[in-house]
């Protein structure tokens, strides 16, 4: 396969890819990739980590790779740092969840930017195109998606496995159906170690296309049991452009890219405001917010998008499916990223190493 073939790598990782493939341990060797001494590539924030696989090679191979390799990929116009790290200790352990192609996290670095309502804006427009869908609202801090689908139901467990409900051709588990919303914190604790890790294992999930797990915000333990309980496949940050916080986007990049989670890119919510009369789109807090923090993080801005004051009406009310009609401008400033996600599921391999063949 070709390197352009590859797809769910950024423009940056592409290109460090193709370099990679250029190049020999030896004059007469493999190249890295062929060979498989360098595990993958992970761009953020305009810092390239290349991880070497330690089980293919020795101590001096690796400290040789790491003189070679940074000067060489540094070349690369857009990239600032390049850091040659061991292949990370996957915390997850190569866990991946039957049946389920991908699994993408939906991420915010502060609260109430949007982050469960483009989950379920995701999920719901995918689900649309024919793909099998399903949405893990692992925001144990506070559970949407049964609001945002419109969807209450107690949760029937089979053969030790709880059967998710489903709205709209979505499936849809969320601590939401098993708790009533003033226990949610209460359980907060005991979740983390022991309920979080089951909402990966024990959900018949059945065959899905991907599974879009909504994060609560910020980093904390919560994020590292997600991320230990299943191997995910990319994460898609959306922040707002009232609450632009680079260090809060940063923080939380940087904590998926040490465990090698590919960052896909950054959604502005609300970047504009739709009016109700018109229709037509006015900028709001200046237009630029989310391009500047995307061109300064060094990730692509996959969305800006406006906000409906009937959307939210709509979305309080579980009738988000029924506001995003194809022509909706919300629907058609999603499209790229669409586009990205099924981009990522064409990126055919169930581990890293496997893509790099
Ligand atoms: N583009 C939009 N247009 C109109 N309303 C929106 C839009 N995006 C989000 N909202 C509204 O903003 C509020 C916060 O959204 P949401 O719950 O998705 O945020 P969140 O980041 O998941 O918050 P939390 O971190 O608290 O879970 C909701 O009332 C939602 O309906």
């Amino acid at each position: 396969m070709s390197m352009n073939a590859q797809h769910g790598y950024s423009a940056l990782e592409q290109q460090a890819l193709e370099q990679l493939a250029a190049m020999a341990l030896s004059p007469s060797g493999d190249s890295l990739l062929a060979g498989r001494q360098v595990y993958d590539v992970v761009e953020t924030d305009g810092v390239l980590r290349v991880f070497i696989d330690t089980e293919r090679t020795s101590e001096p191979e690796q400290e040789m790779l790491a003189e070679v390799l940074a000067p060489a990929l540094k070349a690369i116009q857009g990239v600032q740092r390049v850091i040659v790290k061991p292949r990370p200790m996957s915390v997850s352990n190569g866990k991946r969840i039957s049946g389920v192609s991908r699994v993408v996290a939906v991420h915010s670095g502060k609260g109430g930017v949007g982050k469960s309502t483009l989950t379920a804006e995701l999920a719901l427009l995918l689900a649309r195109q024919g793909m099998r869908v399903g949405v893990l609202d692992a925001d144990i801090y506070g559970p949407s998606a049964p609001i945002l689908f419109g969807t209450h139901g107690a949760i029937h467990e089979t053969a030790g496995k709880m059967t998710p409900l489903e709205a709209h051709g979505v499936k849809l588990m969320s601590l939401g159906f098993l708790l009533p919303d003033d226990q949610a914190l209460i359980w907060r604790g005991s979740l983390v170690d022991s309920g979080l890790p089951q909402f990966f294992s024990d959900v018949a999930w059945g065959e899905l296309d991907i599974l879009l797990v909504d994060l609560p915000p910020g980093t904390s333990d919560v994020h590292l049991a997600a991320l230990q309980a299943c191997e995910f496949d990319g994460v898609i940050t959306i922040t707002a452009p009232g609450q632009v916080s680079l260090d809060d986007v940063r923080r939380g990049m940087e904590m998926f890219a040490d465990l090698a989670v590919p960052c896909l890119g950054l959604v502005e919510n609300q970047s504009s405001v739709l009016c109700v009369h018109c229709g037509t789109l006015s900028p709001l807090f200046g237009s630029e917010g989310g391009g500047l923090l995307a061109e300064k993080i060094g990730l692509p801005l996959l969305a800006r998008l406006p906000f409906d004051p009937a959307l939210a009406e709509a979305a309080d009310e579980g009738q988000l499916a029924e506001v995003l009609r194809d022509d909706h401008p919300l629907v058609t400033a999603l499209q790229p990223l669409l586009e990205r996600l099924k981009g990522l599921l064409q990126r055919k391999a169930q581990t890293n190493a496997e893509v790099l063949q």
